[in-house]
Protein backbone atom coordinates (compact mmCIF):
# COMPACT_ATOMS: atom_id res chain seq x y z
CA UNK A 1 0.00 0.00 0.00
CA UNK A 2 1.42 3.06 -0.63
CA UNK A 3 1.73 6.04 1.84
CA UNK A 4 0.72 9.69 1.06
CA UNK A 5 1.45 12.59 3.79
CA UNK A 6 0.34 16.56 2.19
CA UNK A 7 1.61 19.22 4.59
CA UNK A 8 0.17 22.22 5.22
CA UNK A 9 2.88 25.05 5.87
CA UNK A 10 0.05 27.46 6.35
CA UNK A 11 -1.96 25.84 8.97
CA UNK A 12 -1.81 26.25 12.75
CA UNK A 13 -1.38 29.62 12.42
CA UNK A 14 2.74 28.57 11.10
CA UNK A 15 2.67 26.18 13.57
CA UNK A 16 2.98 23.78 10.63
CA UNK A 17 5.11 25.83 8.91
CA UNK A 18 7.74 25.75 11.67
CA UNK A 19 7.60 21.57 12.01
CA UNK A 20 7.09 21.26 8.27
CA UNK A 21 10.52 20.23 7.80
CA UNK A 22 10.77 17.65 10.83
CA UNK A 23 7.18 16.40 9.77
CA UNK A 24 8.43 15.85 5.72
CA UNK A 25 11.37 13.75 6.94
CA UNK A 26 9.80 11.68 9.60
CA UNK A 27 7.20 10.85 7.20
CA UNK A 28 9.93 10.06 4.37
CA UNK A 29 11.97 7.99 6.99
CA UNK A 30 8.56 5.75 7.54
CA UNK A 31 8.42 5.15 3.80
CA UNK A 32 5.70 7.62 3.06
CA UNK A 33 5.94 9.82 -0.11
CA UNK A 34 5.63 13.26 1.53
CA UNK A 35 4.89 16.50 0.00
CA UNK A 36 4.44 20.85 1.24
CA UNK A 37 1.47 22.48 -0.14
CA UNK A 38 1.70 25.35 -2.23
CA UNK A 39 -1.03 27.00 -2.04
CA UNK A 40 -4.89 26.94 -2.07
CA UNK A 41 -6.23 23.54 -4.17
CA UNK A 42 -2.49 21.63 -4.00
CA UNK A 43 -3.90 19.24 -1.53
CA UNK A 44 -6.58 18.07 -3.69
CA UNK A 45 -4.82 18.03 -6.23
CA UNK A 46 -2.33 15.61 -4.83
CA UNK A 47 -4.90 13.73 -3.29
CA UNK A 48 -6.58 12.93 -6.52
CA UNK A 49 -3.39 11.99 -8.12
CA UNK A 50 -2.13 9.50 -5.01
CA UNK A 51 -3.12 5.74 -6.72
CA UNK A 52 -6.10 3.74 -5.64
CA UNK A 53 -5.93 1.84 -2.65
CA UNK A 54 -3.37 4.64 -0.92
CA UNK A 55 -3.52 5.90 2.50
CA UNK A 56 -2.91 9.72 2.13
CA UNK A 57 -2.69 12.03 5.40
CA UNK A 58 -3.59 15.42 5.97
CA UNK A 59 -1.38 17.26 8.10
CA UNK A 60 -3.08 20.67 9.26
CA UNK A 61 -6.47 21.72 10.17
CA UNK A 62 -9.94 20.66 8.90
CA UNK A 63 -9.28 23.17 5.76
CA UNK A 64 -6.30 21.02 4.63
CA UNK A 65 -8.49 17.22 5.32
CA UNK A 66 -11.59 18.98 3.38
CA UNK A 67 -9.27 19.64 0.69
CA UNK A 68 -7.54 15.84 1.06
CA UNK A 69 -11.44 14.51 1.19
CA UNK A 70 -11.89 16.47 -2.11
CA UNK A 71 -9.75 14.40 -4.10
CA UNK A 72 -9.93 11.37 -2.73
CA UNK A 73 -13.65 11.05 -1.72
CA UNK A 74 -16.15 8.69 -3.70
CA UNK A 75 -12.64 6.56 -4.57
CA UNK A 76 -11.13 3.35 -2.48
CA UNK A 77 -8.11 5.94 -0.87
CA UNK A 78 -7.99 6.10 2.56
CA UNK A 79 -7.85 9.50 4.40
CA UNK A 80 -5.16 9.79 7.91
CA UNK A 81 -5.26 13.08 9.75
CA UNK A 82 -2.29 14.37 11.59
CA UNK A 83 -4.36 17.70 13.21
CA UNK A 84 -2.11 20.76 13.44
CA UNK A 85 -4.89 23.38 12.99
CA UNK A 86 -6.53 26.05 14.72
CA UNK A 87 -9.56 23.95 14.89
CA UNK A 88 -9.16 20.33 14.35
CA UNK A 89 -13.14 19.44 14.15
CA UNK A 90 -12.31 16.72 12.51
CA UNK A 91 -10.35 15.01 14.45
CA UNK A 92 -12.41 15.37 17.00
CA UNK A 93 -15.42 13.78 15.42
CA UNK A 94 -13.16 11.15 15.01
CA UNK A 95 -11.89 10.57 18.65
CA UNK A 96 -8.76 11.11 18.12
CA UNK A 97 -7.22 12.95 21.12
CA UNK A 98 -4.58 15.68 21.53
CA UNK A 99 -1.53 13.60 20.10
CA UNK A 100 1.65 15.32 20.07
CA UNK A 101 2.20 14.70 16.19
CA UNK A 102 5.04 12.07 15.92
CA UNK A 103 2.56 9.73 17.29
CA UNK A 104 -0.71 11.30 15.46
CA UNK A 105 1.12 10.77 11.93
CA UNK A 106 2.36 7.62 13.41
CA UNK A 107 -1.41 6.07 13.51
CA UNK A 108 -2.46 8.35 10.33
CA UNK A 109 0.30 5.54 8.56
CA UNK A 110 0.00 2.82 10.10
CA UNK A 111 -3.37 2.11 12.56
CA UNK A 112 -6.18 -0.06 11.37
CA UNK A 113 -8.58 2.23 8.75
CA UNK A 114 -12.82 2.11 9.89
CA UNK A 115 -15.48 3.87 7.94
CA UNK A 116 -17.50 6.63 8.63
CA UNK A 117 -20.40 8.05 6.58
CA UNK A 118 -19.13 10.47 3.91
CA UNK A 119 -21.51 13.64 3.16
CA UNK A 120 -22.02 15.84 0.12
CA UNK A 121 -23.39 19.23 -0.69
CA UNK A 122 -24.24 20.19 -4.30
CA UNK A 123 -21.86 17.24 -5.56
CA UNK A 124 -19.08 18.61 -3.03
CA UNK A 125 -18.26 16.40 -0.26
CA UNK A 126 -17.68 17.15 3.12
CA UNK A 127 -16.51 15.26 6.86
CA UNK A 128 -17.81 16.76 9.30
CA UNK A 129 -19.90 20.29 8.85
CA UNK A 130 -22.23 22.01 6.55
CA UNK A 131 -23.19 25.67 7.68
CA UNK A 132 -25.38 27.04 5.68
CA UNK A 133 -26.42 31.12 6.46
CA UNK A 134 -25.36 33.12 9.64
CA UNK A 135 -21.74 31.71 10.15
CA UNK A 136 -20.44 31.27 6.62
CA UNK A 137 -21.47 35.03 6.46
CA UNK A 138 -19.53 35.78 9.44
CA UNK A 139 -16.52 33.78 8.03
CA UNK A 140 -16.82 35.69 4.59
CA UNK A 141 -16.95 38.78 6.76
CA UNK A 142 -13.84 37.58 8.28
CA UNK A 143 -11.88 37.27 4.90
CA UNK A 144 -12.06 41.19 5.04
CA UNK A 145 -11.16 41.87 8.20
CA UNK A 146 -7.75 44.01 8.87
CA UNK A 147 -5.12 41.68 8.89
CA UNK A 148 -3.59 42.51 12.30
CA UNK A 149 -6.72 41.57 13.75
CA UNK A 150 -6.22 37.50 14.21
CA UNK A 151 -8.01 34.50 16.21
CA UNK A 152 -10.93 35.98 18.29
CA UNK A 153 -11.04 39.79 17.70
CA UNK A 154 -11.27 39.21 14.25
CA UNK A 155 -13.97 36.50 14.63
CA UNK A 156 -15.52 39.18 16.97
CA UNK A 157 -14.80 41.84 14.62
CA UNK A 158 -16.89 39.21 11.50
CA UNK A 159 -19.46 38.82 14.44
CA UNK A 160 -20.43 42.00 15.27
CA UNK A 161 -20.01 43.44 11.24
CA UNK A 162 -22.58 40.95 10.01
CA UNK A 163 -24.76 41.78 13.16
CA UNK A 164 -24.97 45.19 12.10
CA UNK A 165 -26.27 44.66 8.90
CA UNK A 166 -28.49 41.48 9.24
CA UNK A 167 -31.79 40.14 7.17
CA UNK A 168 -32.58 36.78 7.74
CA UNK A 169 -33.08 35.23 4.10
CA UNK A 170 -36.19 33.31 3.93
CA UNK A 171 -35.36 29.51 3.15
CA UNK A 172 -37.54 26.70 2.59
CA UNK A 173 -36.08 23.24 4.30
CA UNK A 174 -36.77 19.51 3.81
CA UNK A 175 -35.15 16.70 5.59
CA UNK A 176 -35.85 13.38 3.34
CA UNK A 177 -38.97 14.86 1.47
CA UNK A 178 -40.56 16.44 4.20
CA UNK A 179 -41.06 19.89 4.54
CA UNK A 180 -39.91 20.98 7.63
CA UNK A 181 -39.55 24.82 7.58
CA UNK A 182 -40.49 27.62 5.40
CA UNK A 183 -39.59 30.75 6.59
CA UNK A 184 -36.69 33.18 8.20
CA UNK A 185 -33.34 31.23 8.91
CA UNK A 186 -30.74 32.07 10.84
CA UNK A 187 -28.61 29.17 10.10
CA UNK A 188 -29.19 25.56 9.04
CA UNK A 189 -25.81 23.82 10.01
CA UNK A 190 -26.28 19.92 8.74
CA UNK A 191 -23.22 18.13 10.36
CA UNK A 192 -21.63 14.63 10.84
CA UNK A 193 -20.06 15.48 13.79
CA UNK A 194 -20.78 17.09 16.76
CA UNK A 195 -18.59 20.15 15.98
CA UNK A 196 -17.43 23.35 13.99
CA UNK A 197 -15.67 26.92 14.06
CA UNK A 198 -12.86 24.99 16.63
CA UNK A 199 -14.94 23.04 18.52
CA UNK A 200 -18.57 25.05 19.08
CA UNK A 201 -21.17 22.04 19.95
CA UNK A 202 -23.86 22.59 17.31
CA UNK A 203 -25.10 19.15 17.25
CA UNK A 204 -24.15 17.19 20.28
CA UNK A 205 -25.57 14.12 19.36
CA UNK A 206 -24.19 14.02 15.95
CA UNK A 207 -22.88 10.53 15.26
CA UNK A 208 -20.38 10.02 12.44
CA UNK A 209 -21.09 6.31 11.93
CA UNK A 210 -25.25 6.19 12.29
CA UNK A 211 -25.98 6.89 8.42
CA UNK A 212 -27.90 9.74 9.33
CA UNK A 213 -26.59 14.04 9.07
CA UNK A 214 -27.98 15.68 12.14
CA UNK A 215 -29.90 19.29 10.99
CA UNK A 216 -29.82 21.65 12.99
CA UNK A 217 -32.07 24.74 12.05
CA UNK A 218 -31.88 28.28 14.28
CA UNK A 219 -35.44 30.02 13.18
CA UNK A 220 -35.99 33.65 13.68
CA UNK A 221 -33.73 35.75 15.67
CA UNK A 222 -33.63 39.10 16.45
CA UNK A 223 -30.00 40.99 16.75
CA UNK A 224 -30.06 40.53 20.36
CA UNK A 225 -31.42 36.90 20.43
CA UNK A 226 -28.48 36.03 18.65
CA UNK A 227 -25.98 38.11 20.84
CA UNK A 228 -27.73 35.67 23.79
CA UNK A 229 -27.94 32.42 22.47
CA UNK A 230 -24.04 32.28 21.61
CA UNK A 231 -22.92 31.33 25.21
CA UNK A 232 -25.52 28.85 25.10
CA UNK A 233 -24.20 27.36 21.58
CA UNK A 234 -20.79 27.25 22.92
CA UNK A 235 -22.11 25.17 25.92
CA UNK A 236 -24.33 23.03 23.69
CA UNK A 237 -27.24 24.19 25.72
CA UNK A 238 -28.99 26.20 22.69
CA UNK A 239 -31.34 23.02 21.68
CA UNK A 240 -33.96 23.91 24.24
CA UNK A 241 -34.29 27.23 22.40
CA UNK A 242 -37.95 27.77 21.07
CA UNK A 243 -36.38 29.33 18.06
CA UNK A 244 -33.77 26.23 17.55
CA UNK A 245 -35.14 22.65 16.35
CA UNK A 246 -32.91 19.46 15.30
CA UNK A 247 -33.67 16.88 12.60
CA UNK A 248 -32.01 13.58 11.46
CA UNK A 249 -32.32 12.38 7.87
CA UNK A 250 -30.55 11.38 4.59
CA UNK A 251 -31.24 14.10 2.69
CA UNK A 252 -31.49 17.57 3.22
CA UNK A 253 -32.52 20.49 0.91
CA UNK A 254 -32.70 24.11 1.93
CA UNK A 255 -33.96 26.91 -0.82
CA UNK A 256 -33.69 30.22 -0.80
CA UNK A 257 -34.99 33.38 -3.24
CA UNK A 258 -31.26 34.64 -3.20
CA UNK A 259 -27.75 33.02 -3.29
CA UNK A 260 -26.86 32.47 0.12
CA UNK A 261 -23.43 32.05 1.53
CA UNK A 262 -22.09 28.15 3.09
CA UNK A 263 -19.12 26.59 4.28
CA UNK A 264 -18.31 22.96 4.07
CA UNK A 265 -15.79 22.19 7.22
CA UNK A 266 -15.16 25.63 7.44
CA UNK A 267 -14.09 26.08 3.99
CA UNK A 268 -16.60 28.79 2.02
CA UNK A 269 -18.39 27.19 -1.15
CA UNK A 270 -19.84 28.94 -3.94
CA UNK A 271 -22.80 30.67 -3.00
CA UNK A 272 -25.98 29.04 -4.19
CA UNK A 273 -30.05 29.49 -3.95
CA UNK A 274 -30.18 25.93 -3.31
CA UNK A 275 -28.00 23.33 -1.29
CA UNK A 276 -28.43 19.63 -1.73
CA UNK A 277 -27.06 17.64 1.13
CA UNK A 278 -26.87 13.39 1.50
CA UNK A 279 -25.03 10.84 3.36
CA UNK A 280 -23.07 8.26 1.41
CA UNK A 281 -23.38 5.93 5.17
CA UNK A 282 -20.05 4.26 5.68
CA UNK A 283 -18.66 5.91 2.40
CA UNK A 284 -15.40 7.06 3.57
CA UNK A 285 -12.57 5.04 5.02
CA UNK A 286 -10.54 6.89 7.82
CA UNK A 287 -7.95 5.94 9.43
CA UNK A 288 -7.73 5.45 13.50
CA UNK A 289 -10.55 6.56 14.91
CA UNK A 290 -11.90 4.15 17.39
CA UNK A 291 -9.13 2.95 18.29
CA UNK A 292 -8.14 6.53 19.16
CA UNK A 293 -11.25 7.47 21.03
CA UNK A 294 -11.17 4.12 23.07
CA UNK A 295 -7.38 5.08 23.78
CA UNK A 296 -6.13 1.97 22.98
CA UNK A 297 -2.55 1.57 21.54
CA UNK A 298 -2.43 2.31 18.00
CA UNK A 299 -2.39 -0.83 15.59
CA UNK A 300 0.46 -1.41 13.71
CA UNK A 301 0.97 -2.90 10.52
CA UNK A 302 2.69 -6.04 11.59
CA UNK A 303 4.89 -5.58 7.83
CA UNK A 304 5.99 -2.17 8.91
CA UNK A 305 5.28 0.34 5.80
CA UNK A 306 4.34 -1.39 2.19
N1 LIG B 1 1.01 26.49 0.87
C1 LIG B 1 -0.07 27.17 1.26
N2 LIG B 1 0.00 28.51 1.45
C2 LIG B 1 -1.09 29.22 1.87
N3 LIG B 1 -2.30 28.68 2.11
C3 LIG B 1 -2.42 27.34 1.94
C4 LIG B 1 -1.33 26.53 1.51
N4 LIG B 1 -1.74 25.25 1.41
C5 LIG B 1 -3.05 25.26 1.77
N5 LIG B 1 -3.46 26.50 2.10
C6 LIG B 1 -4.77 26.96 2.62
O1 LIG B 1 -4.62 27.07 4.04
C7 LIG B 1 -5.94 27.20 4.56
C8 LIG B 1 -5.98 26.90 6.06
O2 LIG B 1 -5.71 25.56 6.29
P1 LIG B 1 -6.36 24.79 7.53
O3 LIG B 1 -7.81 25.08 7.60
O4 LIG B 1 -5.95 23.38 7.42
O5 LIG B 1 -5.62 25.42 8.76
P2 LIG B 1 -6.21 26.16 10.03
O6 LIG B 1 -7.03 27.32 9.56
O7 LIG B 1 -5.10 26.41 10.95
O8 LIG B 1 -7.13 25.04 10.66
P3 LIG B 1 -8.68 24.93 11.04
O9 LIG B 1 -9.48 25.00 9.76
O10 LIG B 1 -8.79 23.59 11.71
O11 LIG B 1 -9.00 26.08 11.96
C9 LIG B 1 -6.79 26.30 3.67
O12 LIG B 1 -7.95 27.01 3.28
C10 LIG B 1 -5.89 25.99 2.46
O13 LIG B 1 -6.55 26.23 1.23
Amino acid sequence: MERWVIVNPAAGRGKVGRLSGAILKAAREKGARAFLTEGPGHATELSRNAPEGARVVAVGGDGTVHEVLRGLAGTDKVLGVVPIGSGNDFARMLGLRELPWREALELALFAQEEAIDLCWVNGEPFGASLGIGFDALVAKKALSAPPFLRGMPRYLYALFGVLKELRLPEGRVAVDGEEVHWGPLLLLAVMNGPAYGGGIPIAPMADPRDGQLSVILARSFTRPGVVFILPRLLLGRHLSHPQVVAFAGREVVVEFAHPVPAHADGELLPEARLYRARVEPLGLKVVGGRAAARGEKPILSPVGVG
